[in-house]
């Protein structure tokens, strides 16, 4: 009867009524452990059981070295399965992107000690030590960096960063009053009327663009899937592809308009607005491949990882024939940052030619151009498979986008050939 009624009001049990009856009272502690415990642990009635019956210190002894090895042995036994679980649920993109990561880690530059080493002024190390052992921040070091004369006459003659009024109000969209004062449409050339910085083309490029129509650009295939573009191949007029990447929302479908003058590739000031590799063709001549941006969308993780996947394999798989280069499009404010490196170093590993384009220079300085320029121009020079010519350009106002458009020409052949 005792025993039931304590069996029944463990949880009521006073230390001053077991302490009466110590066989019971073990029992009742016995009981009670497991519920304390939680309902997670089942085995526990084992160890009620072994706890219950182990009467002698003897047997308490021989169970605690155990217990005392219990949490190592027990992490290290929860801990593999979890871990697998957690490698099993990891996305494949994560795995890549920390391979990439540790391969870059490896083979980082970094300009800022290049540029110590090279002027001859203490080092990173050295100069927060004259400091007083403070770090000295990107920022100071970067308005330290030389500005070449060359890079800034450049800038100059192609207005680049041109401060005037017109430039001005080409940047911040007000064309219809740069018409009005500057260019009235009926007397300038359609690549002056739109990209009042565009310059004057070279007689064979204007044939082909036309001075007339706008809209020679012709959008001739979108592909989401890895099998869709291997469709569209044999679909595309011309055998000669020129794609451009970078991140999201740093101009390349406005480069690819700007290039050929045209409206066709829509693009907006929403980070991840094209969203699938869209194939234009420029006649019968060239195909323009404009891709989905890497880097922060407006969009789903999954989606953007989806379109990651698909311009990696595009680029990868394409070959030499059919892709002659890849532009890597960077925003000239902000120079090379991590994801360009990263897709940097991958089509240089995958033998990929490409060359950099740095546009929205008419948002810059132009002395912090020059210097942005020299820390890309550092950077591309070790990469193999990159074309050691940093293009600058503005596809707002035209300015530099000729050089491009004549460099791509020139590529396809179509500069002093015939069939213009
Ligand atoms: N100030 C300035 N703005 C620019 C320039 N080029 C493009 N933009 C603006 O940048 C925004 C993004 O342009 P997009 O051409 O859509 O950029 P994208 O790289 O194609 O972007 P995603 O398709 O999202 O990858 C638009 O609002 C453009 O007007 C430039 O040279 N200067
Ligand atoms: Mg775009």
């Amino acid at each position: 009867m005792l025993g039931c009624r304590c069996r029944l009001s463990v949880g009521r049990l006073v230390a001053g009524r077991c302490a009466l009856r110590p066989r019971l009272a073990l029992v009742a502690a016995a009981r009670a452990q497991p519920r304390r415990r939680g309902r997670v642990q089942e085995p526990a009635d084992e160890d009620l059981f072994s706890f219950s019956s182990a009467s002698g210190p003897g047997t308490r002894e021989e169970e605690e070295p155990p217990r005392a090895q219990a949490p190592p042995t027990e992490g290290s036994g929860d801990a593999g399965p979890q871990r697998d679980v957690r490698d099993a649920g990891k996305n494949r993109y994560d795995k890549i992107a920390l391979r990439r990561r540790e391969h870059l880690r490896k083979s980082r530059v970094d300009t800022f000690d290049l540029l110590d080493e090279k002027t001859g002024s203490p080092g990173r190390g050295a100069r927060a030590a004259a400091v007083g052992a403070k770090e000295v921040s990107n920022r100071a070091l970067f308005r330290q960096t030389p500005v070449d004369a060359k890079v800034m006459e450049k800038i100059k003659s192609l207005r680049l960063c041109d401060e005037n009024r017109a430039a001005q109000r080409v940047a911040k969209g007000k064309m219809r009053a740069f018409k009005r004062d500057v260019s009235p449409t009926h007397k300038v050339p359609v690549q002056m009327r739109f990209y009042p910085f565009f310059g004057d083309v070279e007689p064979e490029i204007t044939k082909f663009l036309g001075v007339a129509r706008r809209d020679k650009l012709r959008l001739v295939a979108t592909c989401s899937t890895v099998r869709q573009v291997e469709e569209a191949g044999p679909r595309l007029p011309s055998n000669f592809e020129v794609a451009f990447a970078g991140r999201s929302n740093v101009g390349k479908s406005s480069l690819i308009n700007a290039l050929s003058l045209a409206t066709c590739a829509k693009s907006a000031n929403v980070p991840g607005y094209t969203q699938s590799l869209h194939f234009y063709s420029l006649k019968d001549h060239m195909s323009l491949v404009d891709m989905p941006g890497y880097g922060y969308a407006s969009a789903g993780y999954d989606r953007v990882e989806k379109w990651n996947d698909l311009v990696d394999t595009y680029l990868v798989s394409r070959g030499k024939k059919r892709l002659r280069r890849v532009y890597v499009v960077i925003d000239a404010r902000h120079g090379i940052k991590q994801n360009d490196r990263e897709f940097l170093h991958m089509l240089s590993k995958a033998k990929v030619k490409f060359q950099v384009v740095m546009n929205k220079t008419d948002a810059c300085k132009p002395s912090d151009l020059a210097k942005r320029w020299w820390h890309v121009n550092e950077e591309i020079k070790r990469l193999p498979n990159a074309v050691h010519r940093v293009h600058m350009c503005s596809c707002r106002t035209g300015a530099g986008v000729q050089e491009i458009t004549r460099e791509i020409y020139s590529l396809a052949k179509l500069i002093g050939s015939s069939n213009l």
